[in-house]
């Protein structure tokens, strides 16, 4: 890829655009690909993003299209920012383009039934295409903003992951190399169902030793998971792993911690995703994972408990008791680096 090569983003979400900012900054020029002809309109003429990212300007090389076919053609770069319902969709009709080119999934969800990563349907799909996954504690406003921000680009492609950091590293966003795709796009898709949690429980006035004990025991619970499915543990004591699951188990601006708050004050699940109007993926993964959960025999307590709430209808003190009332365990008991 030559510097002067457009690089693609498609979706023009939150964190597409703010991913083709930081491309824009850095002097690439970007195709930012929307399906909603009228949304890339108002994008060329007002030069933001009025419903995903308002207040941002959006930079001169950027250009909103919905030519996914010209787009595709003319990038070798993909940045993919679509919600996890919607990436098969968009990527399978046009499988032919993808051969060759490097797709990087940004997406932080599990498909619903198939339990796949979406690295995993875009290799299924582009069986010849080189595929990264990037991913950290990244809320968009905060990256388009200009807070100082850690992200991991993950890819057995060390050259992959030399373009990548050379197209978006920046004076405010650094952007680390790892080799475990696996566990980085795992961590950034299960942290989200913990975000939930902690919205939900700063919403019930929670005090901050028992926000303190969520996020600990939520990462015992998602390390125990990757582990069983063949992780390695050690990603999740990085960017993609604890330090994803601090940002959105502790900030108001995370979409999935929004979703909880809003439980918390009483909204029904469809009540409190339809105010919020974005993408919440954790509310699916956590039907997928506690089912995978269930399958593997993997002991996850928040997990069984969370779903209790939100879809069998349990009353939360009664979920909570039990926690709290359950057998005492061990603290740190998931890490094994045996084979690392
Ligand atoms: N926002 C964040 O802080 C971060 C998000 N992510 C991940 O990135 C992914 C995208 O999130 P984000 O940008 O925030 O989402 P948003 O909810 O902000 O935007 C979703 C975008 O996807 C588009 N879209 C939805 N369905 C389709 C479809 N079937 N075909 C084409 N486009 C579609 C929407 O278009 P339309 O308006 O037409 O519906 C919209 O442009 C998620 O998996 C999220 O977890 C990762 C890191 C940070
Ligand atoms: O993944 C994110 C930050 O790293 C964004 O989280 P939300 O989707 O909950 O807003």
């Amino acid at each position: 890829m030559t510097a002067q090569q457009p690089i693609a983003v498609l979706g023009g979400g939150s964190f597409g655009t703010a991913i083709a900012n930081l491309l824009a900054e850095n002097g690439r020029s970007v195709r930012l690909w929307m399906r909603d002809a009228a949304q890339a309109e108002a994008m060329r003429s007002g030069h933001e993003n009025p419903r995903y990212l308002k207040g941002i300007k959006i930079l001169p090389g950027i250009e909103p299209v919905t030519d996914l076919d010209s787009t595709l053609a003319d990038c070798s770069l993909i940045f993919v920012a679509l919600p996890s319902v919607a990436l098969r969709e968009v990527l399978q009709p046009v499988a032919g383009a993808l051969a060759g080119k490097m797709l990087v999934s940004t997406t932080k969800g599990i498909e619903a039934h198939t339990f796949k990563r979406m690295s995993q349907i875009i290799e299924e799909i582009a069986p010849r295409a080189r595929i990264g996954v990037l991913s950290g504690p990244n809320l968009a406003r905060e990256v388009a903003e200009h807070a100082l921000t850690g992200t991991v680009i993950a890819s057995e492609d060390d050259d992959l992951c030399h373009q990548v950091q050379a197209a978006l590293h920046g004076r405010t966003f650094r952007v680390y190399a790892s080799r475990d795709r696996f566990g980085v796009e795992l961590g950034g898709a299960l942290k989200n169902v913990y975000a939930i949690m902690s919205g939900l429980a700063s919403s019930l006035g929670m005090g901050e030793n028992t926000k303190s004990m969520l996020i600990t025991r939520a990462l015992a619970e998602m390390t125990r998971f990757a582990v069983k499915l063949g992780a390695n543990p050690m990603t999740f004591l990085g960017l993609a792993g604890v330090g994803d699951l601090i940002v959105t188990c502790s900030s108001p601006k995370s979409r999935n911690y929004q979703v909880g708050f809003a439980l918390g004050q009483g909204l029904s699940l469809e009540e409190a995703v339809s105010r919020l109007g974005e993408v919440a993926e954790g509310v699916n993964t956590l039907r997928v994972l506690k089912a995978k959960a269930d399958e593997l025999q993997v002991y996850m307590p928040l997990v069984k408990g969370l779903h209790a709430v939100m879809f069998e209808g349990r009353r939360l003190d009664q979920v909570i008791e039990a926690l709290m009332t359950g057998d005492p365990k061990t603290d740190v008991d998931f890490i094994s680096t045996k084979g690392f």
